[in-house]
C-alpha cells in the first residue's frame, strides 16, 4: 500500500496525491460513505494501475474544519483587502475567534496595499501584531509582499487555509506566487458589491512542499455556542491578561480589579478588538437566554 494526501472529492472519487502524481481512486467499503473521507486527509491505497486506485484506510487525523471541509490543517491566512472593498474589521475578529477556537497557525494578509496610503495600512497592521498575530501586507497586483507569503504556504507537507470575505484577492494572491494554478477570479461587481467566486468544491492546490485550499468568500458567521467564559481564549491579548483578574470568572466588563481593562486603558489592548470581545459575549449571552 502506499500513503498518499487527498486533494480533491468529486463525482463520489477522490483524487490521491502521492510524490508527484494523482491518483482518482474509491474509497473501500465504509470509505464509500459519503463524508467519510475529507480533502487533506492522508490515507493509505493501492493502486489499480497507473491512473485509478483503492483507499484502504485513513490515517489519524489533527483536526478537520467544516468551513470548508478539509482536514490536518496546518495553518490559515486570512485575506482581508485594505480597500475595495473595505476592511470589514468585525467579520476579521470574528473568523479569528474561530481560527482560534480549531487552534489553527493564523497569518492575517493585508491585501490590496497599493490602493492606500502605507500609514492606514501600518495602523492597521498595528492593532493585529499587538494582538500577538503574524501579519502580512501584500499586493497582488505589485507583487510587494508574496514572497513572504510563498514561504508561508510552501513548507513540507503544510496544509493551509486561505479565507476571507469575497474580492479580498485570494485567487489573484495565489495566481501571482504562482501563475501555473489559472485560478479564475472575479472582477467586483457593481451591482453585488462582492467578487464572484467560480470555484464549486475544495481542492488543495501545490505550492513549493504545501497545500493550499482557495475557499469561497464569505460575508457573515455565526459564533459557535461556547460559554461566556471561554471566550476571552480565543483572544490572544485577552486570554494574556484575564488570569490576572481579581475574580477567577471575570468577563472583563465591570468587575474590579480586571487587568484585561487595565492593559485596555494603557493602549496595550486595543479598543478595536476589546469592542468586538464585548459585542460577541453579548451575543454568546443572548443565545444562553434562548435555551
Ligand atoms: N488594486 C489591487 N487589486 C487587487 C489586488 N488583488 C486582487 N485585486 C482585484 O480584486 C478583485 C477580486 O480579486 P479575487 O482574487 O477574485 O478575490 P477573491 O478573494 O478570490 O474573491 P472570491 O473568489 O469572491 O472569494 C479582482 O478584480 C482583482 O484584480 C491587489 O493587490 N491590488
Ligand atoms: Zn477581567
Amino acid at each position: 500500500m502506499e500513503e498518499g494526501l487527498i486533494i480533491k472529492g468529486y463525482g463520489g472519487f477522490y483524487f490521491v496525491r502521492s510524490g508527484k502524481e494523482t491518483w482518482r481512486c474509491r474509497g473501500r467499503g465504509r470509505l464509500r460513505r459519503d463524508g467519510s473521507l475529507l480533502v487533506g486527509d492522508r490515507v493509505l491505497f493501492t493502486k489499480i494501475d497507473s491512473k485509478e486506485g483503492l483507499i484502504e484506510a485513513i490515517l489519524p487525523r489533527k483536526n478537520s474544519i467544516q468551513r470548508p471541509p478539509v482536514a490536518n490543517v496546518d495553518q490559515m491566512i486570512l485575506v482581508v483587502s485594505l480597500a475595495q472593498p473595505e476592511p470589514d474589521l468585525k467579520l476579521l475578529n470574528r473568523t479569528l475567534v474561530l481560527g482560534e477556537m480549531e487552534k489553527l497557525e493564523i497569518l492575517i494578509c493585508f491585501n490590496k496595499v497599493d490602493l492606500v496610503a502605507r500609514e492606514k495600512a501600518e495602523s492597521l497592521e498595528e492593532i493585529y501584531r499587538k494582538a500577538g498575530y503574524r501579519t502580512l501586507l501584500t499586493s497582488a497586483l505589485e507583487k510587494i509582499g508574496v514572497t513572504e507569503l510563498y514561504r508561508s504556504l510552501a513548507a513540507e507537507r503544510r496544509i493551509s487555509v486561505l479565507a476571507g470575505p469575497s474580492g479580498a484577492g485570494k485567487s489573484t494572491l495565489l495566481n501571482t506566487i504562482d501563475p501555473g494554478l489559472s485560478l479564475a477570479t472575479g472582477e467586483i461587481s457593481p451591482k453585488l458589491k462582492r467578487g464572484r467566486h467560480t470555484t464549486r468544491y475544495v481542492q488543495l492546490l501545490p505550492i513549493g512542499n504545501g497545500y493550499v485550499a482557495d475557499t469561497p468568500g464569505f460575508s457573515n458567521l455565526e459564533l459557535p455556542s461556547i460559554k461566556r467564559t471561554e471566550l476571552a481564549h480565543y483572544f490572544p491579548e485577552i486570554r494574556e491578561y484575564a488570569g490576572k483578574c481579581r475574580f477567577l470568572d471575570c468577563l472583563h466588563i465591570d468587575e474590579p480589579d480586571c487587568e484585561v481593562k487595565n492593559a485596555l486603558k494603557r493602549g496595550i489592548i486595543s479598543n478595536i478588538r476589546y469592542q468586538d470581545y464585548q459585542r460577541f459575549l453579548g451575543e454568546i449571552i443572548d443565545k444562553e437566554r434562548m435555551y
